[in-house]
């Protein structure tokens, strides 16, 4: 079974690619970020929150639901990684926050000057349960403040981006979209699709 076909040079997709995430928030800055540059649906499913490098996570997250889908999938992992510590919480931020909150967060740095720190976002395209999974990464560089701004998506209030005075959080959301390590990484997904010229089977007589 596959859910791409190669014809001459362009591969055949047996339906438009599937963005799963169980974050409502992603979603919504994946659809402003893309528009209409990539056409996808998206698919409400909380996936194992994985360990190890952060590529590994989210190459792995992609084939899990490519499994599940049984279809192209984009999955992203995001990861705020911390300078005085190697780069933890790095993906073992949505624990961090959940348990300790941003004030906890800031309080982990309190022991060293470098408050510096990056915004990772790891999009993996898996064109079907058994293809090897591309990635996309993107990185957005800052520093752990004390929390600033509406409270409204995940660790945004605590990070500065690198050059601006105002947390994510208290950037309008087009600037934030225009920076962050999730449209960073996006770009590549939409250079990568442009390249790839992939089109969409719309035929039904033909089969996964
Ligand atoms: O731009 C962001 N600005 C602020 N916070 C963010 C951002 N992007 C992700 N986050 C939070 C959500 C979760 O607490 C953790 C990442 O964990 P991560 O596993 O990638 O996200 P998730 O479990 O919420 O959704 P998914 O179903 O796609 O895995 O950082
Ligand atoms: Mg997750």
């Amino acid at each position: 079974m596959s859910t791409a076909t190669a014809v001459g040079k362009v591969l055949v997709l047996s339906r438009p690619v599937t963005f799963v995430t169980g974050n409502a928030k992603k979603l919504e800055e994946v659809r402003a970020i893309l528009g209409n540059s990539i056409p996808f649906q998206s698919l409400k499913l909380d996936l194992p929150e994985l360990q190890g490098e952060p590529e590994d996570i989210s190459k792995e997250k992609a084939r899990i639901a490519a499994k599940e889908v049984n279809g192209p999938v984009l999955v992203e992992d995001t990861c705020l990684c911390f300078n005085a510590l190697e780069g933890l919480p790095g993906p073992y931020i949505k624990w961090f926050l959940q348990k300790i909150g941003h004030e906890g967060l800031n309080n982990l740095l309190m022991a060293y000057e470098n408050k510096s720190a990056y915004a990772l976002c790891i999009f993996s395209l898996a064109l079907g349960p058994s293809a090897e999974p591309l990635t996309f990464l993107g990185k957005t560089p800052g520093k752990i403040v004390p929390a600033r701004g509406p409270n409204d998506f995940g660790w945004d209030p605590i990070f500065q981006p690198d050059g601006y005075n105002q947390t994510y959080a208290e950037m309008p959301k087009e600037e934030k979209n225009k920076i962050s390590h999730r449209s960073k990484a996006l770009s590549l997904v939409k250079y990568h699709f442009a390249v790839a010229g992939y089109t969409f089977q719309t035929d039904t007589c033909v089969t996964e």
